[in-house]
Order: C-alpha cells, then structure tokens, then sequence
C-alpha cells in the first residue's frame, strides 16, 4: 500500500478508504482478548448467539467485551439498617443475578460463564451492536458512604484499574454521589496516559428499592464501558456521560443529580446511545498507562464571603498548608480595598503556597476585567479558568506530590489544561503556537515521513494558524510560524491573509508587524476584498490610516460598492460611517448603484446634517489636494471643530 509519490494527507485518506489487509490477517490467527473465547466455549456459541458454524470464534453475535465493576459502596448498593441507610456487604451480586436486565443467566450457563471468569461475573442481555458485555464486580471491605472516601481510596482504586488494566475493555466504578466528583477528578488525573473508558456511577436510590436509578445508570455505564472508547475518566448518571473532572453534585433529592456546567456531555444515552466524539479527549501521547498515587493531603479548599477576617485567612494558609484553591466571588474577584486580606494572600505565595482561583459560582470563568480580579494575579493566585473547586484541588493534591518538580514547573502545570479540566483563557482561547513543535507534532500524527509531505502540510496548514494567531493579535505565535519558514503573504482557504484578519480585529501592532514582514496591502480574498475594505467595514481608524499609508487602495470593485455603500450611510445618517470611507480615500462624488451620489441621497432625504458634513469632509480633501493640510491633522482639525467651512473645491451639483 506504500506510495512514496503520495504526499502525506492523500496516504491517509486512501488508508481510510480501504480495508487493512494486515488487521483482517490478525484477527484471523488471534482475536483481540475482548473477542477472544476459551476453547471449552466455542462449541456453546452457536446456541446462545444463532451462529451457524460452532467453532467460529469470531462473529458480530459473538463479540464479547469485558467490564470490571469496582464497587466501593454508595446508595446504589445499601440498605436501612436502623432506619438509615448503610453499605449492604455480599449482597450486590446475588441481587443483581435475579435482575434479567442485568444479568443473562441462559447465556451464562450455557457458556459455562463463571467457569471461566469466576461467580462474580455476570453478563448482560446482547445489546442493540450485538456485543455481550460480560462483567466481573469487585466488590470493597468495609463498602463506603462515600462521605468516608478519602485520598487513600482513590489511590486503591487507581491501583486495582491499574492491576487489571490489560484484562478489561473498561472499568465502571460503583461510588457514593457524594463525593463522586472529587473521586472521578482526582483519577482523571492520577490515571496518566488512560486509553480506556474508566466510568463512576451509583444512584440517589438503593437498587434493591422497586423505584430506583441504580440499574438504568448501572447498565448504561456498563453499556458505554463495553463498547465504545472514550479514554476519559467519566461519570455517568442520568443518562449522560460526562467528563469525570468537569462534574459537581447539584441535587441531593433528584436522580438528576450531576451537572457539568462548563462542558456538555460527552455522550447522551436516550433512544440510542450518542456519542460526542467531538468533545471526547484524545490521548496525544504513545507512553503507557499507569496510574500515580502519590497524592498530597496539605491542600484545602477555603470560600470567601463578605467579612472573612484576616486572621481567617492567615490561619487557613499556615504551614503545613501546600496548595490551597480559594472560591472567589463571580468571574475571579475578591476585595480590593483589604488591604489585610490582600497582604496574607501574598505572603502565603511569595512563601511557596499554591493558591488557586476559582469561581464561587456554577458556571464560568475566573478573568481579570475587573479591578477585584486583578488583585489577585498581583496577590501571586493562579488563574483556575473554568475548572470545578473538585478538579482543581484535586490537580494540586496530584501536582504536588511530583517530587521531581520545583515550585515554578507545579504552578506552571497547575495553569495548564492537563486532561480536559479547564479552558485556561476563556477571553482568548489563545493558541499556544509559539511552541515550533506545533506542525511537527501534528505531521508525527499524520504518519508523515519525508521532508516534501512535511512541507505539503506546512504549507496547507500554516497560512490558517497564521489568521488564528492574526484573530487574537498573537505576534509571538506568528513569528514561531514565520521560524518555521511559513509565509505570512499567504491566505487560507478563503483566500484570506493574516493582515486581512488583523485589519478586521484592529489589532495595529499586528498590522505594523505584519507589513513590516512582507505583508500585502494588495492582496485580496477570494470575494475580492482587500485589507482596507475590511477595516473600513469594521471601522478601525488607526488601521485605515496606517493601511493608506502604506499604500493601500480599494480595488476597483470596492470603489464599485463604494458609491452604493456611502449611499446607504448617508441615507442613515451615519457620520462615522462616510467619514471613515473617505479616509480611506473613497471619492465622495462616486455614484450608487441607481446613479445618485450621497451627498444627493441626503438632500433628496432632506438630512442637512449630512449634507454640510459631506461638504465639510470634500473642502477637506481638496484643500488637502492643494497642500493645505499636512497629513497627520486629519483628526483635531480646528477649523472641523470651529465648524466653519470654507469651500476651495466647487461642490458638487445637487
Ligand atoms: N446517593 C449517595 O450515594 C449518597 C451517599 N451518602 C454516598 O455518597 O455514599
């Protein structure tokens, strides 16, 4: 299938469009494990999954996934014991095998199920996809409120997914609602590199009840384990899977318990199961599974409110306090005039603790637009983006205990979005592109090889990272891009040149920086637009005047739409609007699409105002024409402020 004539993007597309010979050979001689049967099995398929030929050991009906089912207590699995409810111990397999919607005890029989896997396998009825999700539960000693998890049970549990890792398709782990989130953020973090479904689950109501939510959220956890690979710790509930560390527990009386307020969910299992593949987190890395349980306990989570005394602060934030994740007040705020408040927090940073910023309210980010947020960054707080408290105590009890960072690598990582946790800077959703890495790695993902299909992608992908670093006023990313020998004349798909974004932005320093790297005032999109129509349409003065200055000018479709442009601004009395067009060098005089001029429409229309202003601006451009005016005057004119106009040009006929 080799083709060394083919650039890398065609390789990849013709490999996407035919079958590997080399996966249908392996699969034939050995079947991945999840389709793999014990020999003593093979001859049973055919009764259970209506396959013809017994000994084929692989078949659409006979696909089997395995799930392990980790069960760590929680409400789903208890019962009342004294009129409160307890962990119930032994009782969780035996109730479920009389479950038909959870368990297929025909199938189990027939294939001499527990034989093989053990008495705590159960299997599930075939699925719509024809696959038998076969699922073995571990089940914990003592079974926990979730209330009594701590970091140490997080650690076991990493460990025993860790352990059985390479046996099983997913993990589902059955957990207390309570502190759900904070166990499915902290292993979202402890499990590095994870290329398979890990999916928290449990219930508001005991399973054992006869209305309860245990077994629609243990099923569809079990169904989304087995068959699809999200390689992301999850939480299931509800009917929706979400992101582990993006979850909080809202309702304490509703089976609609969680919610991910910054993120939607990764799949939604209504009629059918939906997968969100889009926002699924990808595994970028080819390094192994394994899972950290090193954690630090010296953190804390402390909420501000109106009134909180220093001396509160100061307690909070002694040592042995490492890392601290304070809830502050709507987009990232705290006092600014406590100055008390203030001088504690700066002395616990300038001290070595790391202390977070995250926002007291449901959804949304910390940001600096307010006087109250920029305090913070001063007072040394790391801005915790859109993450949950949960996730991010969670990330600085795992980014602590690596030993082998000093302070600036742990806080630089506590900013970083590490597994989908966070959009570190909402405002900007800025690009990290200075990292010249950037194309290479994407090139490495590509199977790219040679230098020619190194370059083909360079050159496909580079002039639209050229307009995205243009969008946000990035120089850095851009001269990282220019390093990379990229050419910043070029334009992307539409034709459209970095300088045609940054004009539209307004963004002056970028327009300066990229007309002075070879930018081309003349270039023009694929509708024939230039960088001066742009800023003209988006009304940015500064970037007219230096565009004119350099030498742009409408092209002459532009002039065309010209006429008919100012026509309409004058027709809405729109000043600002006609002033800018002349600026950049419109003639007022060029007529509409019907033949009349704007200065015509906005006596027609009767709009005086207009009318002088037209005059006005005219009077200014011929005196200019004549060297009246020098060219840096165009804004504070006194003779535009004393409104006297003095006529040099003959005005046009009306
Ligand atoms: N619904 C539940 O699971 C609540 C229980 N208290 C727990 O977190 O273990």
């Amino acid at each position: 299938m080799a083709d060394s004539s083919a650039n890398g993007l065609t390789s990849l597309a013709r490999a996407l469009s035919q079958p590997s010979l080399d996966l249908i050979e392996v699969n034939d001689v050995s079947p991945p494990r999840s389709l793999q049967l014990h020999p003593g099995r093979r001859r049973k398929l055919s009764s259970c999954n209506s396959i013809e030929n017994a000994d084929l050991i692989t078949s659409p009906c006979a696909a089997e996934a395995r799930v392990l089912v980790i069960n760590t207590g929680g409400t789903i699995g208890m019962t009342l014991h004294d009129d409160v409810l307890a962990p119930q111990a032994n009782a969780f397999v035996k109730s479920l095998r009389k479950l038909p919607i959870v368990h297929d005890e025909t199938y189990a029989q027939q294939t001499r199920m527990y034989e093989y896997y053990g008495s705590d396998t159960l299997v599930l009825p075939l699925s719509k996809q024809n696959k038998r999700i076969v699922y073995t539960i571990l089940e914990y000693n003592p079974l926990l409120d979730s209330s009594n998890m701590t970091t140490d049970d997080w650690g076991r549990i990493g460990k025993d997914i860790e352990r059985n890792y390479e046996s099983y398709d997913g993990f589902v782990i059955l957990h207390g609602t309570d502190t759900m989130a904070y166990t499915a953020s902290a292993l979202s973090f402890m499990c590095e590199h994870l290329g398979k479904p890990i999916i928290l689950t449990g219930s508001q109501v005991p399973i054992y009840e006869m209305r309860n939510d245990g077994r629609d959220n243990l099923l569809g956890a079990l169904l989304i384990a087995g068959q699809f690979v999200i390689p992301e710790v999850c939480l299931y509930f509800y009917n929706k899977l979400y992101r582990g560390n993006r979850v909080t527990k809202v309702d304490a009386g509703s089976f609609n318990a969680f919610s991910s307020p910054n993120l939607p969910p990764l799949a939604t299992a209504e009629v059918d199961i939906a997968i969100n593949w889009d926002t699924v987190w990808r595994a970028n890395t080819t390094a192994k599974f394994q899972v950290k349980t090193e954690l630090n306990r010296n953190v804390g989570l402390l909420r501000l409110f109106p009134g909180i005394t220093a001396s509160t602060v100061k307690a909070f934030l002694q040592p042995p306090m490492e890392g601290v994740v304070l809830e502050t007040y709507g987009s990232g705020n705290a006092p600014d005039n406590r100055p008390d408040l203030l001088e504690q927090l700066k002395k616990a940073t300038d001290a070595g603790v790391i202390i977070i910023n995250c926002t007291q309210c449901l959804r949304g980010s910390v940001s600096t637009s307010y006087a109250t947020g920029k305090v913070l960054i001063e007072a040394g707080l790391i801005a915790g983006g859109d993450m949950t408290p949960e996730a991010a105590l969670s990330k600085l009890s795992y980014v602590l205990a690596k030993k082998e960072l000093d302070l600036e690598a742990k806080k630089k990582m506590m900013a970083e979005n590490l597994r989908g946790e966070m959009i570190a800077d909402l405002a900007g959703a800025k690009l990290c592109l200075s990292d010249s890495r950037f194309i290479q790695v994407i090139a490495k993902s590509l199977s790219v090889s040679c230098k020619e299909e190194l370059e083909a992608i360079r050159d496909a992908l580079t002039p639209t990272l050229a307009c995205a670093a243009a969008k946000i006023g990035d120089i850095e990313a851009l001269k990282a891009l220019k390093e990379m020998g990229s050419n910043l004349c070029l334009g992307d798909y539409d034709g459209r040149t970095p300088l045609h974004v940054a004009a539209c932005e307004g963004h002056l320093k970028m327009v300066q920086y990229l007309l002075s790297h070879g930018a081309s005032v003349h270039a023009k999109d694929r509708y024939g637009d230039t960088p001066l129509c742009n800023a003209v349409r988006f009304r940015r003065k500064e970037v007219v005047k230096l565009l004119r200055k350099t030498g742009a000018h409408f092209s002459r479709h532009e002039l065309e739409e010209a006429g008919t442009e100012m026509c309409s601004l004058a027709a809405n009395g729109d000043m600002d609007g006609l002033e800018i067009w002349s600026l950049a060098g419109a003639d007022l005089n060029q007529p509409g699409y019907d033949g009349q001029t704007a200065i015509q429409v906005a006596q027609a229309i009767g709009k005086k105002d207009v009318v002088a202003f037209l005059l006005r601006l005219m009077s200014k451009k011929s005196k200019k024409v004549l060297g009246e005016f020098n060219d840096d005057d165009d804004d504070d004119d006194e003779e535009e402020e004393s409104g006297v106009i003095q006529f040099k040009a003959t005005p046009p006929a009306l």
